[in-house]
């Protein structure tokens, strides 16, 4: 079993990658009330996610391992919460009213979902279930690039660090654990982390889906 293998045999990837929500926001077309929603339901989202990320350290056996998750971490609180603390001070969207804001039904099932997963399973499973989260932002990052910018985008900082190297960077070195942590995977553990990751795909298509619901 290995990251493509997942990809490949999970049944949303398509719906994730290329949701209405992501088209829109490369074109600069998104509602802003939509994109408001959604940074205020990530910043909530990726604040679990941090403390998944340290889990990953706990549950490492190497060094190598660790410092794998100790990137990721450091993407999380330093790139991304960045960019969205940015996003915040430009559109006038007090911390506090972030920090306050009620979550979601869809934040806290996914947020709680992979925390879950970190806590109870192996750090191979806490990698599968926060793959689609990681390599599909990269992998999205990557496609919007590739296809050109378009002038004046509102959502172009959102598009810069997940396309940036420094975030390419991440998920390739984040394929590379999960390849190795996948590698000798007996089948009912091959079907573990695949139920994982589809899982995790099917809630990030609800995640957007939550936002374009404003719309
Ligand atoms: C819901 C969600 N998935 C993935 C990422 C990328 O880290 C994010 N910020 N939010």
């Amino acid at each position: 079993m290995n990251y493509q293998t997942l990809r490949h045999r999970c049944p949303t990837w398509d719906d994730y990658i290329q949701h209405d929500f992501v088209k829109q926001l490369a074109a600069g077309t998104l509602a802003p009330d939509s994109f408001r929603h959604y940074l205020v339901q990530d910043y909530l989202y990726l604040i679990h996610y941090a403390r998944v990320m340290a889990l990953s350290v706990y549950k490492s056996d190497t060094l190598a391992q660790m410092r794998v998750g100790q990137a990721g971490l450091n993407a999380m609180l330093d790139m991304e919460i960045g960019m969205y603390l940015d996003f915040c001070r430009l559109w006038d969207i007090p911390l506090h009213e972030v920090e306050h804001a009620p979550e979601s039904a869809i934040t806290i099932a996914y947020s709680r979902y992979i925390l879950d997963a970190a806590m109870s399973g192996s750090l191979a499973e806490l990698y599968a279930a926060i793959a689609p989260c990681l390599m599909g932002y990269g992998e999205i990052g990557k496609r919007i690039k590739q296809a050109g910018s378009v002038e004046d985008n509102p959502y172009q900082p959102w598009i810069d660090v997940f396309s940036s190297d420094d975030f390419q960077a991440i998920t390739a070195q984040n394929e590379a654990q999960i390849d190795l942590l996948l590698a000798d995977a007996s089948p009912a553990q091959a079907d573990k982390f695949q139920r994982l990751f589809d899982t995790a795909a099917r809630m990030e298509v609800s995640f957007w889906q939550q936002a374009l619901d404003l719309s």
